[in-house]
């Protein structure tokens, strides 16, 4: 078992090969998923003058109990100009600007407005500015609203519009190739001989970059020769990444080394000290990456989650790329584990950790039930019902 990398080291020296790809300006509504790629300082002040949060009516503290004349309406979008004085109240909606001269909002189910007067009967608001929102209240012209790394989802995209950006700089998106290699594998869909299998890691693994904005294509499957890998590695050579899976071992069968080497690039790393997905490669032609993943379907996705996504997060200047890793309480007792770190498929409820019966790395059903992986380092001692352990969510 000599010659394995450890996990940690693995992924640093493939992360340390990841280029963002040049900056470009996207509309927010094309930006979906990407990370900004500087920071985002705010282009105005929100809310630029002080607002009502309540329906109701704005006066001087200084009048209460009331009674007061009404003189006019602040509406969103439309504000009253007028400053309220002495005994005077204006309508207000929620959003609407605080007319100046008034530092308090009634709400208008504790009032009644009648012939021009308006009466307050209820319990004055505590404090007395409850419901209204400061300038500034949210951010400031100048405030780094967002920073660079940061992934753009529904909130942080309204924030950068908020913030006065309706274009917005991230990374292009990067060309990724997935080929599926295996003799025995036959496209989706295509009725199979003895000993075939459809191909189904190619897709697998679509889907989970699909969640990040790059190009992809996919091809194969590539049966096992080496001529033949050369020719679909070839075809590739526009992509910033090539993600093969299977013929990664040891076999007679397993040429995916031999075919990347024979292109012209060069191996950086082969095989790492987890369980599954031990024989992941990493290599380089120029600057295009070249991962080589193994060819168990659970292994593949493995070796995905906690190499070929981080890498392309990190092409798309990603903050923090990895798989973020929680706490939760383990249902099931684990043995010790040996000198690989190890991945174990389990269902996730309440904070609870359960492992799935079948822990084969060639078992999609028990991966596709499984809500996360349980994630232990090597030479660990084994772990009792109740105990903590490390996980990562792999479905929502
Ligand atoms: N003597 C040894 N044998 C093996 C070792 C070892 O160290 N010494 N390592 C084992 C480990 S660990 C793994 S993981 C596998 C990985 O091998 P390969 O990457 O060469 O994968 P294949 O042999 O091509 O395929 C393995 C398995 O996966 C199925 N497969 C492959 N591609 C696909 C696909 N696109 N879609 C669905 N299923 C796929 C394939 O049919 C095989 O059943 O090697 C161990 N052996
Ligand atoms: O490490 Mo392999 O990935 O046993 O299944």
């Amino acid at each position: 078992m000599s010659g394995l990398l450890d996990l940690a080291d693995a992924q640093r020296r493939l992360l340390a090969m990841a280029r963002p790809g040049p900056i470009i300006e996207l509309p927010a509504s094309a930006a979906l998923g990407h990370f900004l790629a500087n920071n985002i300082d705010a282009r105005r002040t929100q809310p630029e003058r002080p607002l009502s949060a309540m329906d109701g009516w704005a006066v001087r503290q200084a009048d209460m109990p009331g009674p007061w004349r009404i003189v006019g309406e602040s509406a969103a979008g439309h504000p009253c100009e007028t400053a309220v004085a002495a005994g005077q109240a204006v309508r207000i909606s929620t959003g609407a600007v605080l007319p100046d001269g008034s530092d308090m909002v009634l709400v208008q189910e504790q009032c009644t407005a009648q012939g021009g007067v308006l009466n307050f009967a209820g319990d004055p608001p505590t404090p007395p500015k409850r419901h209204i929102r400061r300038r500034g209240l949210d951010f400031s012209a100048g405030d780094v609203v967002l920073q660079a790394g940061e992934r753009l989802g529904p909130a942080t995209l309204a924030l950068a519009i908020s913030a006065g950006h309706a274009v917005l700089p991230v990374h292009n998106r990067p060309r990724i190739a997935i080929i599926d290699s295996g003799d025995e594998l036959v496209p989706p869909g295509i009725p199979l001989g003895p000993g075939q299998i459809p191909a189904s890691n190619g897709m697998m693994l679509a889907a989970m970059l699909a969640a990040y904005p790059c190009e992809i294509s996919q091809s194969g499957p590539v049966p096992d020769r080496i001529d033949a890998i050369m020719a679909a590695l070839s075809d590739a050579s526009d992509a910033d990444l090539v993600i093969t899976t299977g013929g990664a071992s040891v076999g007679d069968h397993d040429l995916v080394m031999p075919a990347m080497e024979a292109i012209g690039a060069t191996l950086h790393f082969w095989r790492v000290a987890i369980k599954p997905g031990k024989p992941i490669m990493v290599a380089r032609r120029g600057e295009q990456i070249l991962l080589g993943l193994p060819g168990n379907p659970v292994s593949a996705f493995v070796t995905a989650t906690m190499f070929a996504l981080p890498f392309v997060k990190a092409m798309l200047g990603a903050r923090d790329p990895f798989p973020p890793r929680e706490p939760a309480i383990s249902v099931s007792a684990l043995p010790a584990t040996g000198k690989r770190a190890e991945f174990l498929r389990a269902t996730l409820s309440y904070g609870r950790v359960e492992i799935l019966k079948t822990q084969d790395s060639g078992a999609l059903a028990p991966l596709a039930s499984a809500q996360a992986l349980i994630c232990r380092e090597a030479h660990a001692e084994p772990v009792s019902p109740g105990q903590t352990v490390e996980i990562i969510r792999i479905r929502d």
